[in-house]
């Protein structure tokens, strides 16, 4: 938006065209369908994979992509790292019409049985975020959805990829929130033991963003579902840069084609959602069964 640019009001901030203020999108520039790195720069490498792409929108950390993958209308439009700034473009993407979202990321694996490499497919997350604090207090659920998660593990299964599936836990800080020792060794007493303590609790991963996006997509009834490569083993000390990002991203987009036949046949049968019944008959409709 340019300098001087008066925008409609100070409480919704959008140009005439109904551009939102942060993201600089308007309705009908993304797809229902939005895939939510947090880097920038995995919106180009997302749309690389796509049959057409076209940038929509570029202002400050959100990068937004749009186009075609398998004759699906898809878009990326990436969230930067953390929790306010992911609760800004959720925002303003269902604003402008986007009603279900995938978070496709990086992330710190907890567990020694989780390869650096392998996605992990979030069900839910721990808040240890405070954005998501502003919105709703601390009891109400970070859960994804059920059709996303299962549209995301049909897509891992279909690509034949390494998943995984649980709880992750969404901080704050990348170091001493994920009791990474800080600048000089720092590490408070509250943090010491946080890693033991969430592996007890079953829970598989660090990243940054998934509990924000869940939160906000359960308080306005959108959809949302978080897939990430394990980048790091916090137990065995490994840290591989972008190491299974593509199995990520390719999982990603298919589970948009997956989700969108669903939300087809769904439309089609008169359902209420995604059932049993609907991934029944997209098997039959495959030639899988
Ligand atoms: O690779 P992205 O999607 O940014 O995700 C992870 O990487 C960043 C930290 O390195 C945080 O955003 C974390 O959630
Ligand atoms: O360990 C990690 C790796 C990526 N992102 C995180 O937040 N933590």
């Amino acid at each position: 938006m340019e300098r001087g640019k008066r925008l409609s009001s100070a409480s919704a901030p959008v140009d005439e065209s109904g551009r939102v203020y942060h993201l600089g999108v308007k309705p009908g520039d993304v797809s229902k369908y939005v895939l939510l790195p947090g880097d920038p720069g995995r919106v180009k490498r997302i749309a690389s994979f796509w049959d057409e792409a076209w940038r929509v929108a570029e202002h400050r950390e959100y990068l937004t992509f749009s186009g075609k993958y398998k004759g699906v209308f898809i878009s990326a439009t990436s969230t930067g790292i953390g929790a306010p700034s992911t609760a800004i473009a959720i925002e303003e993407l269902a604003r402008v019409g986007s009603n279900t979202f995938i978070r496709v990321g990086t992330t710190g694996a907890l567990r020694r049985n989780i390869g650096v490499g392998d996605i992990i497919i979030s069900t839910g997350a721990v808040r240890l975020e405070g954005t998501s604090k502003q919105y709703v207090f601390p009891e109400y659920p970070a859960v994804a959805s059920f059709d996303v998660t299962m549209a995301l593990i049909t897509a891992a299964e279909e690509l034949g990829v390494k998943y995984h599936v649980g709880l992750t836990a969404s901080t704050d800080s990348f170091y001493v929130g994920q009791e990474r020792p800080g600048y000089k060794g720092y590490l408070p007493p509250f943090q010491r033991g946080l890693i033991d303590f969430l592996k007890s609790v079953n829970v598989l991963n660090f990243e940054m963003e998934a509990a924000t996006i869940f939160t906000l997509a359960n308080i306005y009834g959108l959809r949302a579902g978080s897939v990430c490569a394990a980048i790091a083993n916090r137990e065995t000390e490994e840290f591989i840069v972008d190491a299974g990002v593509d199995d990520a991203i390719k999982v990603a987009n298919e589970a948009v084609k997956i989700l969108n036949e669903w939300d087809q046949i769904v439309r089609e049968t008169g359902s209420k959602t995604v059932s049993a019944k609907t991934i029944l008959e997209w098997y039959k409709r495959i030639g899988r069964l």
